[in-house]
């Protein structure tokens, strides 16, 4: 990528104390790109966004915005437009006025302001409901009029806190729908998101942060495949969550699980299913009544995931036997 990305960031470290919560971490967003940034608790995914933003200043390192060198504290409103995780919004006041007064916040000129509200409003189909009171509005409606406060100063970066935290799949669709649509007109979108689906379906790339480290940056299929080539996945639902017998048993014949509130089991391999059934059903001996249903599946994002943050992801050549 060259110099013309809408977003640069180069070596970027960030301590705070004696703890490194972003390790030389450097990647590039270009026009019209939306990337997701992915990583467990504790990864540094707000202290990225914190520096992006402006509203930290990076130990070492440089962000430049459409080549431009970022100065933290300085006013970035015309160029990015951050939406933070938690609704922000005046809740005594209509969604017109709402995003009249954050439009004049981010420096649209008074001639514009009532143009780009309207057209803000269009874009979240709210225009009916654009003199009711937000507190009046449902929560979903409450999150699209969040975006929508960041969309109207037409920012070329736009930098999401997980944009779609708490809502029913319809209105994720229609905020999914608002990004893609601003990021076909050429806005650059970096959005932080914990749903791997979601990150998968909306992202052009991802880039998946670790304990401050950038572990990897590629497309979800070409992540997917170089992790986990031709691999399938041989998936166990076990009838009960908390069988802490089952759970060690499992993991002694290599399957890992998405988090303890899982009943969800899966072991990664390129060996022939019969083979992989034959080991599991083995190896459970007389647990096999705890397993409710066998499946196999092609890895996703989530696998990734769990890849490079320390999952076990013991290869089935390793433990089938
Ligand atoms: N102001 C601060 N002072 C000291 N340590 C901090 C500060 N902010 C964050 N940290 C630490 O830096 C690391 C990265 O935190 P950060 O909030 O960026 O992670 P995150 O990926 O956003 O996590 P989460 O998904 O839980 O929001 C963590 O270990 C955190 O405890």
């Amino acid at each position: 990528m060259t110099a013309t990305a809408a977003l640069t960031i180069d070596q970027l470290r960030v301590v705070y104390g004696s703890h490194s919560a972003l390790d030389d971490v450097s990647l590039q967003v270009r026009p019209g790109e939306i990337l997701g940034i992915l990583g467990p608790n504790g990864a540094g995914k707000s202290t990225l966004l914190r520096a992006i933003t402006g509203k930290l200043r990076p130990t070492s390192g440089q962000i430049f915005i459409a080549g431009k060198a970022l100065s933290p504290g300085k006013a970035y409103q015309h160029s990015i437009g951050f939406t933070p995780q938690f609704l922000g919004l005046y809740r005594h006041l209509t969604g017109r006025e709402n995003l009249e007064f954050f439009a004049c916040c981010a420096g649209v000129s008074r001639q514009q302001v009532r143009a780009r509200v309207s057209q803000a409003l269009e874009e979240i189909e709210l225009t009916d409901k654009a003199h009711v009171r937000v507190d009046q509005l449902s929560g979903g409606m409450q999150r699209r009029l969040h975006l929508a406060a960041t969309l109207v100063s037409h920012p070329s970066l736009l930098v999401l806190d997980e944009p779609t935290a708490g809502v029913d799949l319809g209105v994720r669709m229609s905020i999914h729908d608002l990004i893609r649509r601003r990021a076909e007109q050429g806005t650059a979108v970096v959005v932080v998101t914990h749903e791997l689906d979601e990150a998968e379906a909306l992202s052009h790339r991802v880039a998946l942060l670790h304990q401050g480290q950038l572990k990897a940056l590629a497309e979800p299929q070409t992540l997917v495949h170089e992790t986990f080539g031709n691999s399938q996945l041989l998936v166990v639902r076990t009838v009960h969550l908390f069988s802490p017998a089952l759970c060690e048993r499992l993991q002694e014949i290599g399957f890992c699980r998405d988090s303890d509130e899982s009943n969800e089991w899966w072991l990664q391999s390129d060996l022939p299913l019969d083979r992989l059934i034959n080991h599991l059903y083995r190896g459970l001996g007389g647990a096999r009544d705890a397993i409710a249903e066998v499946s196999v599946r092609r890895p996703g994002l989530k696998n990734v995931m769990q890849h490079f943050t320390g999952a076990r992801t013991d290869s089935a050549a390793e433990t089938v036997s």
